[in-house]
């Protein structure tokens, strides 16, 4: 079994307890009475001439293990807002992440800034959970997915409001990603076999995604210097994890990322 394969069985797992416990229809219900998604192409477009952030609230990871003790998920993200991120990762992966659909509602309801909810999303329920706990974005990863369940995840996303972040990690998953309707195409430069990461991915692939569709640079970035070097190879965003849980000022760390993503150099040739 590949790391992702794992991943997806305990996804799975936990996904068929929460289906018994609330049926699709209560969920449904749930969304109805939540506020509309809010318009995550807009906020991560920004000017359209700097670099915007994605801060993610991330405890754990398989590649790391435990990460940060985040007590209150909602205080971290409102530090994110007001250093500039433009949209909230939540991890709401359980087993290896240590996340959950409490930690989405509340970062929710603690920012105005659009969220992720970042996931190992196989099946329609997951989605409509997504809307139900107040995500405006939600992540679909081409890896996990054939393509026609892909083309129709993409579709029930949009069709709720949200927006689909659909993450690739090679040329072929990016072709696939834009082919089931993304405006918003990832590409991850964590290897999903190894978990090695390696950013010159995103370079490799980001000539296959045209212009008009968003794209996000994911993982391994370490400080400012690797936002401006995603940035210089084409990313329109920057999705950031572990660096800024584990530097002692989460504010003040997406604060130097946004302005790397400013830089005057970027701005002609982003014009
Ligand atoms: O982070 C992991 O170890 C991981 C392993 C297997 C599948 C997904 C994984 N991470 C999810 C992510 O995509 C990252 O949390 C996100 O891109 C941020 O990455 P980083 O800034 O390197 O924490």
């Amino acid at each position: 079994m590949t790391v992702l394969e794992e991943i997806i069985a305990g996804v799975r797992e936990d996904l068929a307890v929460r289906e018994e416990r609330t049926p699709l229809a209560d969920v449904k219900e749930r969304a109805a009475r939540t506020p509309q998604a809010k318009d995550a192409v807009a906020a991560l477009r920004g000017t359209g001439e700097a670099v915007t952030i994605i801060a993610e609230v991330k405890r754990s990871s398989p590649s790391k293990g435990a990460l940060a003790d985040i007590a209150d998920p909602a205080g971290l993200a409102g530090e994110y807002e007001a250093g500039g991120a433009s949209a909230i990762s939540v991890l709401t992966e359980r087993r290896r992440f240590g996340g959950s659909l409490e930690d989405l509602g509340a970062v929710r309801a603690a920012v105005d800034v659009p969220v992720l909810r970042k996931d190992f999303i196989v099946t329609p329920y997951q989605v409509w959970e997504a809307r139900a706990w107040g995500a405006d974005l939600c992540l679909l990863i081409v890896a996990a997915l054939e393509q026609t369940v892909l083309t129709s995840l993409v579709e029930r996303v949009h069709s709720l409001g949200m927006t689909a972040l659909v993450e690739a990690h090679d040329r072929e998953e990016a072709v696939r990603a834009v082919d089931a309707g993304a405006r918003v195409v990832g590409v991850n430069a964590r290897n999903l076999h190894t978990l090695q990461v390696d950013r010159s991915v995103f370079a490799s692939v980001v000539d296959v995604i045209p212009g008009g569709v968003l794209r996000v640079a994911e993982s391994g970035v370490r400080g400012p210097h690797d936002v401006l070097d995603y940035a210089r190879s084409g990313a329109d965003v920057v999705l950031v994890g572990e660096a800024l849980v584990t530097q002692g000022d989460p504010r003040r760390s997406v604060a130097d990322m946004v302005a790397a993503g400013s830089h005057p150099a970027l701005r002609s040739a982003r014009r």
